[in-house]
């Protein structure tokens, strides 16, 4: 399975990009610009990869975006992704990126944007691997704050694809951005949320009917709404499932019970994806073997989980149908 999953184009669809800083860049960023890291050494770090739940994860991810500090570091992190995840056979990532995660710290916009945007072009021009842009918004932080840094980035509107909805879940309702989500739909904007990860059910309905959006992050907790099942089975919204995620992020005890196959049995459509890949235990061929191993599905539901996810791309139709075909041809 390893060689088919290996030669495989893959399509992920849920990637924070500062979730792929691999403790050895962190490390080398941190001696770059002169920051003090709480670790002594990588395997220091590695070992504190250990989590409760998303808060527990979330703390040690902020944290290690202090070494984020220069256009030239945000060039670096994207760039040691695409390469890995090139040479994994992914041939398209929709990245999501938290630039309120960066202002807090006085990294200005411009330099995130302008370090991340020069990493998409080198990934397209030297790797043919195409990149989404999805600015995301932190849901623990306040609503005016999302929209004034939504207005900040007017001139980098034409250069993204989506908004997102990430960070601490709980308590913090997609209700909460109704007005930031409006703003980015008359932008012209396509719109994404984090929900159902460690939130109820009930915040997909949310993120469905109030934010508009075309897909939900995570979501594997709609199967406790059978009405809900129904609505995303007969719309066809495409759930952007990351198994190893929920395992480290314990809102599964083990990849043998997490609901992957019964979501697919439902009839919904399905992706797989990474998410924090530094942090959780590997990209997204990682993820493929994961499951391949603890659910023994055949080489045609993978195909399949990889032609949904290039469906809903943000990608030009060019460059989706060339793609369509190596999935076909694999
Ligand atoms: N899994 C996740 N859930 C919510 N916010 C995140 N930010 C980075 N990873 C996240
Ligand atoms: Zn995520």
């Amino acid at each position: 399975m390893e060689p088919f999953l290996r030669a495989l184009p893959k399509v992920e669809l849920h990637l924070h990009i500062e979730g792929s800083l691999e403790p050895e860049l962190m490390f080398a960023l941190a001696e770059r610009n002169g920051v003090a890291l709480p670790y002594a050494s990588v395997k220091e770090a590695k070992a504190a990869y250990d989590f409760d739940d998303l808060q527990g994860f979330l703390d040690l991810y902020y944290q290690g975006m202090s070494v984020l500090l220069h256009e030239r570091d945000f060039f670096d992190l994207a760039m040691d992704y695409f390469r890995r995840a090139s040479a994994e056979g992914v041939v398209h990532i929709d990245m999501h990126f938290d630039p309120q995660a960066h202002l807090q710290r006085g990294v200005a916009l411009d330099i995130v944007m302008r370090g991340l945007l020069a990493a998409k072009e080198e990934a397209e021009r030297s790797l043919d691997l195409s990149v989404g842009m999805i600015m995301a918004f932190l849901r623990d932080r306040p609503a005016e704050e999302a929209l004034e840094v939504l207005e900040l980035a007017k001139p980098y509107w034409q250069r993204l694809d989506a908004i997102g909805l990430d960070s601490a879940e709980r308590d913090h309702p997609p209700t909460k951005f109704v007005a930031l989500f409006a703003r980015a739909k008359e932008i012209g904007l396509a719109r994404v949320a984090h929900a159902g990860e460690e939130g109820p059910a009930a915040y997909i309905s949310q993120a469905l009917d109030d934010l508009d959006v075309c897909r939900i992050d995570h979501g594997v907790r709609c199967l406790e709404d059978e009405a809900l099942i129904a609505r995303l089975r007969e719309q066809q919204t495409v759930l952007t499932v990351c198994p190893l995620s929920n395992v480290a992020l314990k809102v599964v005890d083990d990849l043998r019970q997490h609901p992957l196959p019964r979501l697919l049995d439902e009839g919904l459509n399905i992706t797989i994806s990474s998410d924090d890949p530094a942090y959780f235990g590997g990209g997204l061929l990682t993820n493929h073997l994961a499951c391949a191993e603890a659910f023994g599905w055949d080489e045609k539901v993978f195909e399949q989980l990889n032609r949904n996810a290039l469906a809903e791309a943000f990608m030009d139709d060019a460059r989706r149908a060339i793609l369509l075909q190596r999935i076909d041809k694999v």
